[in-house]
């Protein structure tokens, strides 16, 4: 096909053909989404690289490989491995590689205007992706509620709609949940018609080394919420051996060894494994007070841990001390993070989060990397709407809206994205049904939460826009000498 100079995309034979969707300008260049297999597919064009199209690691790993974006024309240098991945950093590198030789701000020829059939030949998406205008950029709006039943209505929705496209994609659809007052909110999601529930797998995020009958099992606080109540197979619930965490004796690192070697028994099409780490579909994560998130806390050193897929903590500052949690690059390699905080007392600390994403001095809610949602319950006139100040605890770019809720001006990089209110503040009392301090264990809260009122219908709009892989600041890293292994950064 001769595309020298350019990255081509190219479809395996037997892959279903790329639809295009409208392109659209974002941070750093041109970006057109394709729809596969119901996964969005983003390519992007950026200055550094004029005539180069890229698609994120996050991407590549969605279209599960059905998908190949290459360089024509050039072999990847034999002695460095970046160079012969698959995805947008091999190619980026290949394209440095090649960049004295060629002219890269030539287009090949044979596509920039006739070639055949858009979406079905090489040729044809590339004329499609040289002759579709940019639009305006997505409006990404994860939200702020008002009552927890709002939000809890939101977090149900987000959560069938991932698992729809899991089981459309690939047959299953992986869950793993955080414990703390995340558990109550998953109420919300057994009210959801028409849910493959034969289909889901659950695991968690985070456990602590205690039997499943103990009022500190995050497994009992779902199952009281959301798995007693629907048809999951049982086989399909990862929780804890509770036989290795019956006495105060019990070791948390045999409990994390045999979570992880469950974990890597499963087969590829439930659990894929993609550069050595567990692919789930979707974590659904609350942050602490400090900003902890699963049991990696500020400061420790599991923090920096990367070989074993689940760690074990014996010291963590939450009790109990014993826990087993999955590891920060475990938690990174998820398809989907989505954060739920819960009251106003978290404010300050997804404030924190927003300021601190890629800095030193980053809490470990803000070292998740990749596709977010959140969902907050909170008062608009309280902690959460103190957001839209400059102030301390502030965010910039987000205003109140004419509601009394707050709204992002627009999606800037380090927000926690766009939050608006979902309308008028309910009463104290429905406010706490389904999120509690924290405090309380996760039994009693689910108590507290059935007594609430039933939930309201409402709009919502997911998240859906990527944190998108920034190739030409991953340059300037590379070229200033530090390590240019951002690989995460998408
Ligand atoms: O076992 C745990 O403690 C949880 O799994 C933990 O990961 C939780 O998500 C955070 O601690 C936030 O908890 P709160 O929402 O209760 O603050």
């Amino acid at each position: 096909m001769g595309h020298v100079g350019c990255i081509q995309v190219v479809q395996f034979p037997r892959s279903r053909p790329l639809t295009p969707l409208p392109a659209v300008t974002s941070k750093g260049g041109i970006r057109q989404r394709f729809l596969h297999r119901s996964v969005d597919i983003p390519l992007r064009q950026t200055s550094a690289l004029p005539g180069a199209w890229h698609c994120t690691r996050q991407a590549w790993r969605r279209s599960r490989g059905d998908v190949k974006v290459s360089m024509g024309g050039y072999a990847p240098p034999e002695d460095d491995e970046d160079a012969n991945r698959p995805d947008a950093l091999g190619a980026w590198k290949r394209v440095r590689e090649a960049r004295d030789d060629i002219d890269l701000s030539t287009a090949p020829s044979e596509v920039s205007s006739s070639a055949p059939n858009a979406s079905s030949t090489p040729a044809g998406i590339w004329s499609s992706l040289l002759s579709t205008p940019p639009a305006a950029p997505p409006q990404t709006v994860p939200q702020v509620f008002p009552s927890s039943e709002e939000a809890a209505a939101a977090l149900a929705n987000f959560t069938t709609t991932a698992a729809d496209k899991a089981i459309a994609s690939r047959g299953s659809f992986t869950v793993a949940l955080a414990g703390g007052s995340l558990v109550k909110m998953l109420q919300g999601i057994k009210s959801v018609a028409g849910v493959e529930w034969d289909k889901w797998h659950v695991f968690w995020v985070d456990e602590r080394c205690v039997p499943h009958n103990d009022p500190e099992s995050n497994y009992a606080g779902a199952e009281a919420a959301l798995l007693k109540d629907v048809p999951i197979p049982k086989s399909q619930i990862y929780a804890i051996d509770e036989s290795l965490c019956q006495t105060a004796d019990s070791s948390a690192a045999e409990a994390a060894k045999e979570y992880e070697t469950r974990l890597k028994g499963l087969p590829s099409d439930v659990l894929p494994i993609e550069d050595g780490l567990p692919v789930f579909d979707l974590l659904l994560l609350g942050f602490g007070p400090d900003g902890h998130i699963c049991s990696l806390f500020p400061g420790h050193p599991l923090l920096k841990v990367e070989g074993p897929w689940i760690l074990s903590i014996e010291d963590s500052p939450k009790p109990p001390p014993k826990r087993i949690t999955f590891s920060l690059p475990v938690v990174n390699a998820a398809d989907q993070k989505c954060f739920v905080a819960c009251g106003d007392g978290k404010a300050e600390m997804a404030a924190q989060i927003l300021q601190s994403r890629d800095s030193e001095s980053a809490v470990p809610a803000a070292l998740v990397t990749g596709n977010h949602a959140q969902w907050a319950q909170g008062n608009p006139e309280g902690g959460f709407g103190r957001l839209h100040s400059k102030g301390p605890g502030g965010v910039d770019g987000i205003e109140k809206s004419k509601r009394g809720g707050v709204t992002a001006k627009e999606p800037g990089q380090g927000d926690i994205e766009n939050i608006e209110s979902a309308g008028e503040g309910d009463s104290e009392e429905e406010q706490a049904s389904l999120c509690g301090s924290g405090s309380e264990t996760n039994l009693e809260g689910v108590e507290k939460g059935k007594q609430s009122a039933g939930r309201k219908a409402q709009k919502f709009q997911p998240f859906t826009e990527n944190r998108s892989w920034d190739m030409e600041a991953e340059m300037r890293l590379e070229d200033s000498g530090k390590d240019a292994k951002i690989l995460s950064w998408e």
